[in-house]
């Protein structure tokens, strides 16, 4: 494999040439699959399309602030490098990674996410793609003899997949003890001190997160929690990571957010802001929809969101246009959702997009850069790649990216979750409480 790091030239071996082969497959078990592969890989389920990835013929680590420039730089000579016969689009190679919420993980010393630089991505050695009722292995191979050993490893791979083990699903692991940061009290004390800092003027938004680290009775199978989730968030991004590294749990979850998808000048992103329960009779919930699509302090909550989105697209689009705000209904919660949809002035890449967007103050706040500080001088934990960018791009520079909220970090026997909620100048602490738990619900709904 090759290691890119970012933070210096492409790498000696930029003569190098790095080959792709595909071919079209019966349908593949992804959980039996899941089930048999090793580090690095990564899980990616966004509407009909499912991608299991393993192994890294290239990975691209970037740390610090230049980070998303750096990837997108090393991204583009990686696949400038790149052979890759005629092949249908939904098998073409990617790359597949995320960043963390904020940089500087490298000077943090050890956290629940070592091995979780503040950008990774890998070019699969072995991509698995079902795309609706079809279904595509797509190998990589680099080094001198990259042809042969693409063939090679096309013809062995097919063998695999046509004879993987059947895959018992097992249950939950069970949860043995939890431990939350902040504490109720302490939550109560930070969401006053944000409110006080919103009504003084120095800040209009920051989205407070916690954290859950549950003990677990037995190790999560991610393969049987994705299978879980599938069911239940079917519209949602179901995803998982998992680094080379050693030390690095698996990021999994379902999220409901989009950060940005491009294809070609058309970019497409949504606001998700403002929060309630669902009901517990239809008319329950009908009623505490209408009451979130009525609530001034969700309505004010979102339209940060949306004319945040709306000033960072601005600049390189030639239209923005904004949808109607809708409920967008959950198993556990319901939200105000915005599409936005946008037409680029030039070609973009991706990466310059989720540059711009991330973090939205969906997941961030306003102004950003006050409400990063409040974030890092409040929050007693590290986010991680919690509520950051988790997606894919390929050659032509497309890509898509989902917020990694709705997700946990599981290592062995540990689950760390996290969840948060945006504070505004009339937020009550205990509601946003109440919110947060809410949001952990998909998750520990999968361990207990
Ligand atoms: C921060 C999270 O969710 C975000 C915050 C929301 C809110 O404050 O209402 C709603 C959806 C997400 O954009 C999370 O789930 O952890």
């Amino acid at each position: 494999m090759e290691t890119l790091r970012g933070d210096e030239a492409v790498g000696t071996a930029s003569d190098l040439t790095v080959v792709a082969r595909s071919h079209e497959l019966d349908d593949v078990d992804h959980a039996a699959l899941l089930a048999e592969v090793s580090r690095p890989s990564v899980v990616w389920r966004d509407g009909e399309e499912a991608v299991v990835t393993t192994g890294a013929t290239a990975s691209i680590t970037a740390n610090g602030p230049d980070r998303f420039a750096t990837v997108r730089e090393t991204a583009t000579a990686l696949f400038d490098r790149l052979r890759t016969p005629a092949t249908p689009q939904p098998a073409r190679p990617r790359l597949f990674g995320g960043f963390a919420f904020h940089d500087g993980a490298a000077d943090r010393g050890p956290s629940t996410w070592d091995g979780f630089p503040d950008a990774w991505f890998v070019l699969p050695t072995v991509q698995v793609t079902t795309s609706g009722d079809r279904c595509w292995l797509t190998v990589t191979a680099t080094g001198p003899d990259a042809d042969r050993q693409a063939t090679d490893r096309l013809e062995r791979w097919r063998e695999r997949l046509s004879d993987l083990p059947t895959h018992e699903p097992t249950g939950r692991p069970g949860i043995v003890d939890q431990h939350r940061t902040p504490s109720r009290e302490d939550w109560r004390e930070q969401v006053e001190d944000a409110v006080a800092d919103i009504r003084s003027g120095t800040l209009r938004k920051v989205v407070l997160a916690q954290s859950l680290s549950v003990g677990l009775e037995r190790p999560l199978s991610i393969p049987d929690a994705l299978s879980r989730l599938d069911t239940r968030y079917p519209d949602c991004v179901r995803f998982a990571v998992t680094t080379e590294s050693e030390a690095a749990g698996t990021l999994f979850g379902a999220t409901p957010e989009k950060l940005v998808s491009l294809s070609g000048r058309t970019v497409q992103t949504e606001a998700l802001a403002g929060s309630t329960g669902r009901g517990e009779t239809p008319a329950e919930d009908e009623w505490l929809g209408e009451e979130l699509l009525d609530s001034d302090k969700d309505n004010h909550e979102h339209d940060l969101v949306v004319e945040a989105i709306r000033d960072q697209l601005d600049p390189v689009a030639s239209s923005v246009q904004t949808g109607d705000r809708i409920l967008r209904r959950l198993a556990t919660v319901q939200h105000l959702q915005t599409p936005i949809r946008a037409t680029l002035e030039s070609d973009r890449h991706v990466l310059d997009l989720v540059e711009a967007l991330h973090p939205t103050p969906a997941v961030g706040g306003l102004p950003p850069d006050a409400a990063l500080e409040t974030i890092k001088s409040t929050e007693a934990f590290d986010r991680g790649w919690y509520a950051a960018p988790v997606g894919w791009m390929d050659a032509a520079g497309n890509g898509t990216f989902a917020v990694a909220i709705r997700s946990a970090l599981a290592r062995e026997r540990t689950a760390s979750l996290f969840a948060g909620a945006g504070i505004v100048h009339d937020s009550d602490p205990d509601r946003e409480w109440d919110e947060v738990q809410l949001k952990y619900r998909p998750m520990l709904d999968e361990l207990e």
